[in-house]
């Protein structure tokens, strides 16, 4: 009984929000909570905000209902057969790991070939539904990303510890998709912006996740830093560094048109709360610690492009 409450504790995923949004997904009927556990939910709701910023941003006054839907729409489809094929990709790896073992393809409650048609079909749609809908820059900046998450980071994670920098490239994409959306292939300053706040914000965010799963990676045969970095300094190092880096992300907004002061002094004020836990993570390497990074990055990102729609919206 001990024994299979310690696994039981080994298991359970170390969520940072665990809260109401569990016990809906425990109540929708289990085919369709598998089909969505498929799309990675909280990761989409959390990218999908990035795309929203980027059109309104991008956008500014000319800023359309009708084409935030369509960007939200085509994205959300894109992002959710990005997940299904990558979970398709890595069931195998998925099944060695304590973290993912409890998701439809490992657990044997859904056929790899219903994972693979769900994320061709979803993936497709969305690129067809951008095409369709919005200027060409943006169904091409969506196929880079689907491209890159799923068929150039998803491999390299069993190959190289580089993988996470791969990733970040996908992951700081979705916003360039809604700026393409609005400003088809014009003004780009605005775009690296905001590519390059969540292009660095990704590395102490995933960072953090890698030290406390550090041995479920490992059994999984993931190459993540902390892999060969069994003390945690050049983890912690890489950390504190990306955190310093995130500190001017308002200041470079603005100077690229994208954001205000508001940001600038916003930005750099949450810089310094997040760069405090990484600080704290490099005295202490503990798994509470880094859970306490994970949950400043989950905070982080929402509040700093927050602050720079907020400036936009000022400056309307
Ligand atoms: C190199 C890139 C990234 C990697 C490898 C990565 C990996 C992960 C992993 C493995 C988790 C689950 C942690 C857990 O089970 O406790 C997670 C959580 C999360 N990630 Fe990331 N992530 C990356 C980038 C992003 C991006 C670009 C976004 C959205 C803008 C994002 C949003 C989130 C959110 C909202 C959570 C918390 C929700 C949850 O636990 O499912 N991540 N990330
Ligand atoms: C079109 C659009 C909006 C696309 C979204 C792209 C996006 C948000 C990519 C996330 C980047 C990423 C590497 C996430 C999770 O890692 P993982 O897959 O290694 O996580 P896991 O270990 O849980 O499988």
């Amino acid at each position: 009984m001990r024994k299979a409450a310690v696994v039981e504790a080994e298991v359970a995923p170390l969520d940072p929000f665990a809260g109401p949004a569990e016990e809906v997904l425990s109540a929708v009927p289990s085919r369709a909570a598998d089909y969505l556990e498929l799309t990675k939910p909280r990761i989409a709701v959390m990218a999908l905000f990035t795309v929203g910023i980027g059109y309104l941003v991008g956008a500014g006054k000319a800023a359309s209902l009708t084409d935030l839907f369509h960007v939200l729409l085509g994205s959300g489809l894109v992002a959710a057969g990005g997940s299904a094929l990558n979970q398709w990709l890595e069931r195998h790896i998925d099944a060695k790991m304590f973290r993912t073992l409890k998701r439809p393809l490992p657990a044997g409650r859904m056929s790899p070939l219903e994972a693979l048609t769900f994320g061709v079909v979803l993936g497709a749609i969305g690129l067809a539904y951008l095409f369709a809908t919005l200027p060409v820059a943006a169904g091409v900046a969506a196929a880079a990303t689907f491209v890159s998450y799923v068929w150039v980071y998803t491999p390299l994670k069993t190959m190289t510890v580089w993988n996470t920098v791969v990733g970040a490239v996908p992951g700081a994409l979705p916003p360039v998709i809604g700026w393409a959306a609005a400003c088809g292939w014009e003004k780009p300053g605005g775009a690296f912006a905001l590519f390059w706040v969540i292009f660095v914000w990704q590395l102490p965010h995933f960072l953090a996740i890698a030290w406390m799963y550090r041995d479920d990676y490992a059994r999984g045969g993931l190459r993540m830093l902390p892999h060969i970095d069994p003390t945690g300094t050049k983890t912690a190092f890489v950390m504190v560094l990306t955190c310093v880096a995130l500190i001017p992300v308002g200041w470079v907004s603005m100077a690229l048109g994208a954001a205000g002061w508001l940001s600038v002094v916003g930005c750099a004020v949450l810089g310094l709360l997040f760069l405090r836990e990484a600080v704290a993570f490099a005295r202490r390497r503990t798994d509470r610690q880094a859970r306490r990074v994970l949950r400043a990055s989950l905070l982080y990102l929402p509040g700093a492009l927050g602050l720079v729609l907020l400036d936009n919206v000022i400056g309307w």
